[in-house]
């Protein structure tokens, strides 16, 4: 399956946030974006989503225009910044709706296996962080959204994360965004920069410190 998202301009009051964006994502394939605080890494993706709606917009699925928000196709989860598992939910209750077995997660984190009878206020930031990722990546879908992924998770636990990506993608188009850029890059199969509203396909590595993103000699450490 093929996503594009194409021809996107945001504002949010009169400032310009996006524009001009293209973005293309695969099955089979990890998409990467990079860019700085504020350059509207979020809001691409809430656009992607459905949740957010710019000015102009297009998205398409296998060369046809989806005219109606994307998760209302039911062929994309998204794990957005912010905890979407609401905090009294015990963490068994949150795996039966979501279809997915505890058992599973639990021999893949081990550490975590205590917690199945807890709610999911009672986590830590890290914790909940995993839980999400976990659930959306496993979870019945064409194609992943992830949004900082990996803030707060301890570097083990990446590792597993960033397996579970690589497994996932053999049926799943999946677009990330985090600030962990080595993750980043080591995991991207195409990768993005979104700079000045706009991505630009970044097919030389050092084009990330050409624009900017990373001061110079940085790849080279
Ligand atoms: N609801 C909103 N109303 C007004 N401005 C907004 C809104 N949401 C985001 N912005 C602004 O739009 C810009 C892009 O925000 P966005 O959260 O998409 O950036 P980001 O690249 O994800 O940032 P970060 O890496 O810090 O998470 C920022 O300047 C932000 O202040």
């Amino acid at each position: 399956m093929l996503f594009e998202l194409d021809n996107v301009e945001l504002y949010f009051k009169n400032k310009r946030i996006l524009n001009g964006i293209y973005l293309k994502a695969e099955t089979g394939k990890v998409t990467g974006i990079l860019g700085r605080n504020g350059c509207g890494k979020s809001s691409l993706l809430n656009i992607a989503f459905g949740s957010l709606k710019a000015k102009y917009q297009l998205i398409r699925l296998d060369n046809t225009p989806v005219l109606k928000p994307l998760y209302q196709t039911k062929r994309v989860k998204y794990l957005p910044q912010y905890h979407f598992v609401p905090n009294s939910f015990r963490l068994a209750k949150v795996f039966k709706l979501y279809q997915l077995q505890w058992e599973d997660f639990a021999k893949r984190f081990p550490t975590m296996a205590q917690f199945e009878k807890h709610r999911f206020k009672n986590l830590s930031g890290g914790e909940r962080r995993l839980i999400e990722s976990y659930i959306i990546l496993k979870s019945d879908s064409q194609i992943v959204l992830l949004d900082e992924p990996f803030s707060h998770l301890a570097p083990l636990h990446i590792d597993v994360v960033k397996e579970l990506i690589e497994e996932e993608k053999q049926n799943k188009a999946i677009i990330i965004s985090d600030h962990m850029y080595r993750h980043i890059i080591d995991m991207s199969d195409d990768l993005y920069l979104l700079k000045n509203g706009t991505t630009k396909l970044i097919t030389n590595l050092t084009e990330l410190e050409d624009y900017h993103y990373l001061s110079e000699g940085t790849l080279s450490n």
